[in-house]
């Protein structure tokens, strides 16, 4: 499933948080979305998933937007934020929820937790999860559609050493499996070793939309490679 950006604009009262992006996103690749702090990363994943209705453009997956897809949680699976769940309700049966309004079966729900490494904690109240956990709680979320579309913000997040090798391998896994996999971060070192493709944005603008080793050649890292994209698009 291709995700498409056509001269997506979202403006918020003075602040044009995204300013016409016109990308794709491919299957088969971890793509990197990275940029400063208010960047518009946020703002334009969740256009993509519908939460934020864009002021012009489009944002579709395979030619539709994500609303008009009946079982939503079976074409994307979305981490935006870490405990996102209601605290009183356990974390198996906050997924049986999902599971539930998206027509999924309930074995399903123990087979992610499995996959998470929830099993566990999946009978333990979700206000009583680390912020790691309520972020291996996310993930389990969003894979249980089996969805050919994983978006994650941030995933690293809260997670421990294991945690972060854990989704690291999870998310070059999904991308061999020919899923499209679209993951914002801040953690360049992380992102140099597990993304294929990387989109920069600053100030709601396309800066690089390229290879890892295009952005990468003649830089020492990652790291390196960003200063030089972004020293010249100092933020409002
Ligand atoms: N609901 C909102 N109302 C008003 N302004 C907003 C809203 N959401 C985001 N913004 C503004 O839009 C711009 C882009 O924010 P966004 O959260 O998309 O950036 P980001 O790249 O995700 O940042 P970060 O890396 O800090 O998470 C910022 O200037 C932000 O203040």
């Amino acid at each position: 499933m291709v995700i498409t950006l056509q001269t997506l604009t979202k403006r918020y009262g003075a602040t044009l948080a995204v300013d016409g992006l016109d990308l794709a996103v491919r299957p088969g690749l971890v793509t990197g979305f990275l940029g400063p702090n208010g960047a518009g990363k946020s703002t334009t994943l969740r256009m993509i998933l519908g939460l934020d209705r864009p002021t012009s453009g489009r944002a579709l997956l395979d030619g539709r937007p994500y609303s008009s897809y009946a079982w939503p949680l079976r074409k994307v699976g979305a981490v935006l934020e870490a405990k996102a769940a209601h605290p009183g309700r356990t974390g198996r049966n906050h997924l049986l929820a999902m599971a539930r309004s998206n027509g999924i079966p309930a074995a399903r729900v123990d087979e992610v937790l499995a996959l998470a490494g929830l099993g566990g904690a999946a009978r333990k109240r979700t206000g009583t999860y680390s912020l790691g956990m309520g972020q291996r709680l996310g993930i389990a979320g969003a894979l249980l559609g089996d969805p050919p579309v994983l978006i994650l913000d941030e995933p690293v997040n809260g997670l421990d050493p294991d945690g972060v090798r854990w989704i690291r391998g999870l998310m070059r896994d999904l991308a061999a499996e020919g899923r499209t996999v679209l993951v914002s971060s801040h953690l360049l070192s992380e992102m140099q070793v597990t993304a294929d493709h990387l989109i920069v944005i600053c100030n709601g603008r396309l800066l690089a939309d390229a290879p890892i080793e295009q952005i990468l050649a003649g830089h020492a890292s990652l790291e390196d490679a960003y200063y030089t994209l972004t020293e010249g698009s100092a933020l409002r």
